[in-house]
């Protein structure tokens, strides 16, 4: 697919779900001093229940995508179709790099805040709490707060807090950037099987090719900026997927030529170009 190729992720008319997210003709220029034009003509379908990364240079406008799609930025052209049962995604279902926990609320507390928010009864809003605090391997800590744990164990608050508050769609944003590699490896396992068990529409901003192919059901591959769609791969992988599927061959073969299409980006981002 070419470069100027307004792809999309396609749905089949009878068989396939629907989509969660439809993103039509997009562009974000910022005006301020400096003008920046972020993104250009972006055209996306998300369907329900698949998990979508997007991979990009530096400033090619992913944050800002995820952003206007959460609703937390608007367009300057364009338009986002949001159709979830829920229609509006809960602030608590975005999961950031960091900062994404309150200092002052214990790991209890900060899982349960989407829920709070959303007014459900306290005894309820732990339980559902208590649950995703297991499921992501933090119990024991419910009553520690946050400067009391490793940055991985913050993370997982983060991840816990947005399955928590029962969004059909989840919206992560380099979640696991800020991780040293090993507790980063274990991090995409966890999120991996437990995306699997829920099968909510995800899409999440990564930088790194590996993770993506790991978790993803199709890779965005971005433009440098402005950004726009330049390839979109389907990821041929079995689930459920461990670790180990990234050192098979097919495995490399794939990584090797979405780092192809990604070099020009990074380079024309950079100024090499
Ligand atoms: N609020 C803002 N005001 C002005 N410019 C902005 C604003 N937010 C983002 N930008 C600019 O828009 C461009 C895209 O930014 P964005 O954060 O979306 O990129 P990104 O692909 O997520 O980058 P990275 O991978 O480095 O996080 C950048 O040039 C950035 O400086």
């Amino acid at each position: 697919m070419s470069e100027s190729t307004n792809a999309r992720l396609t749905t089949s008319a009878h068989d396939s779900p629907p989509n969660a997210f439809v993103v039509r003709n997009l562009s974000k220029v910022f005006t301020g001093k400096t003008q920046v034009h972020a993104l250009d003509d972006v055209n996306l379908d998300f369907q329900e229940g698949s998990f979508t990364c997007i991979l990009g240079p530096s400033g090619c406008g992913k944050s800002t995508l995820l952003r206007i799609i959460g609703e937390l930025e608007t367009a300057t052209a364009g338009e986002v179709e949001i159709n979830l049962a829920a229609k509006k995604i809960p602030r608590s279902a975005f999961v950031f790099q960091e900062h994404g926990v309150f200092p002052w609320f214990n790991v209890l507390d900060n899982v349960a805040f989407g829920e709070q928010m959303a007014d459900v009864p306290r005894k309820q809003r732990h339980e559902h709490a208590q649950r995703w605090i297991n499921e992501v391997g933090l119990s024991g800590f419910e009553n520690a707060y946050p400067h009391q744990l490793s940055g991985g164990m913050r993370q997982r608050i983060s991840i816990a807090r947005a399955f928590a508050t029962g969004s059909p769609s989840l919206l992560m944003d380099e979640p696991l950037g800020a991780l040293d590699a090993q507790t980063r490896t274990l991090m995409q396992e966890q999120l991996v099987q437990l995306w699997e068990a829920e099968r909510k529409t995800v899409i999440l901003v990564t930088h790194a090719i590996e993770e993506a192919m790991l978790l993803g059901d199709q890779i965005v591959i971005m433009s440098a900026r402005p950004g726009r769609v330049k390839e979109i791969l389907p990821v041929p992988f079995a689930r459920p997927r461990k670790i180990e599927i990234e050192a098979s061959p097919e495995f490399a073969q794939m990584k090797q030529s979405i780092w192809e299409s990604l070099r020009d980006e990074v380079q024309t981002s950079l100024g090499f170009a």
